[in-house]
Formats: structure tokens, sequence, C-alpha cells
């Protein structure tokens, strides 16, 4: 009986360039031009992970967080679509979320925050409230799947009256609508 033959793999260090027959690493690449999306101060950085096929207008972004006040200055929902904040790197993030509602704004009364510990993402069902996610750590980075109509309609062209609303997308400035602070404490 012949030998069995062996076919040895050597196990690679997996880079962009390495992977490229085979598909896109889902994580921060800053040869990639952030889009022109400047909230929070420029402490979230949306950057197109690649062009993610799908039957509808679903996208990947990977954005790369920097510590912010815990105050919710916006909160806003997605009626068409899921939304899913995934964290690479394994680092902690804060979030927070209200039901969906039937009205036009969140109840403050409803309004929850967690702390995720970076083990797992979340994701919301369709109309769930939130505020984008705090970074814990500086340079935290999350992947967010979401609609590519969401992604357009926070472009700063689209941000009018420090609010954004568009096709699948309603981001209420919580101040000016409630004249509230909306403080969170870990
Ligand atoms: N960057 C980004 O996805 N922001 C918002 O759409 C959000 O839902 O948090």
């Amino acid at each position: 009986m012949s030998e069995t033959e062996h076919l040895k793999i050597r196990v690679e260090t997996p880079t962009a360039e390495a992977l490229k027959p085979f598909g896109v690493v889902l994580g921060r690449d800053e040869s990639v031009a952030p889009l022109p999306i400047d909230l929070y101060e420029g402490r979230v950085k949306v950057r197109r992970a690649g062009k993610f096929v799908s039957d509808d207008k679903t996208e990947m972004t990977v954005c790369t967080l920097q510590r912010r006040p815990y105050i919710a200055e916006y909160m806003e929902r997605h009626t068409e679509h899921t939304q899913a904040f995934v964290p690479l790197g394994s680092k902690p993030f804060v979030a927070l979320f209200a039901p969906p509602n039937e009205e036009a704004l969140p109840d403050l009364k409803e309004i929850r925050a967690f702390l995720f510990d970076g083990s797992a993402g979340f994701m919301m069902h369709r109309g769930t409230w939130h505020e984008f996610p705090f970074a814990v750590l500086d340079d935290t980075d999350l992947l967010v799947i979401l609609r590519s109509e969401a992604t357009e309609g926070l472009k700063s062209d689209n941000v009018i009256g420090n609010e954004a609303v568009g096709p699948d997308l309603e981001k209420r400035d919580m101040a000016a609508r409630f004249g509230v602070k909306i403080e969170l404490e870990l």
C-alpha cells in the first residue's frame, strides 16, 4: 500500500494583498479615503470596506471611533433594514437604544444604554432608535452593516439643521427636539 502523500499548506498572514484572489478584508484600511461624513467632529470615520453584493442595497462600512463625551446628541432609526454593529479587535463599545415606535421621535422614558464587551456585535430590529455607538477606547473599529442609502443620507451635504433625513434614515437632534442632554453613566 503506497504511503499517503502529504500536501503541506503553509499558513500565511491574512494581508489584503494575499487575500485579493479570495475577497476583501473587513477591517480598517487607512489607504481608503473616508466618506465625506463629518458628524461628531471627525470622531467617526466611515470607510466602505469593499463592494458587498446583495439582492438589495446593503453594504458594509468600517467605522473607526475615538472616544467622545457619553452624550446622546442624536437618535436615529432605519425602518428598512436591521442595521448591525460588529466590533473588530474585540474592543468594548457603548450603545443606546429606544424601542421602535409609530411616533416621529423616540420615547425618552424607554431609552436604555448597554456596554458591549467587544466579544459580540448587535443587530437591531427595523426601526429601533439608536445613537451611533460610543468608543470606550480610542481607535475602536466597528463593522457596520446597513443599506447604502442610509450611508448616503449621512453625508455632510444632507445634514440640514443638525439633522439628517433620507430614504431609510431619520437622524434627529435630541437637544433641539427634546431640550434635554442625554448623558450616559458608565
Ligand atoms: N455610520 C453610521 O452607520 N451611522 C448611522 O447610520 C447609525 O445608524 O448609527
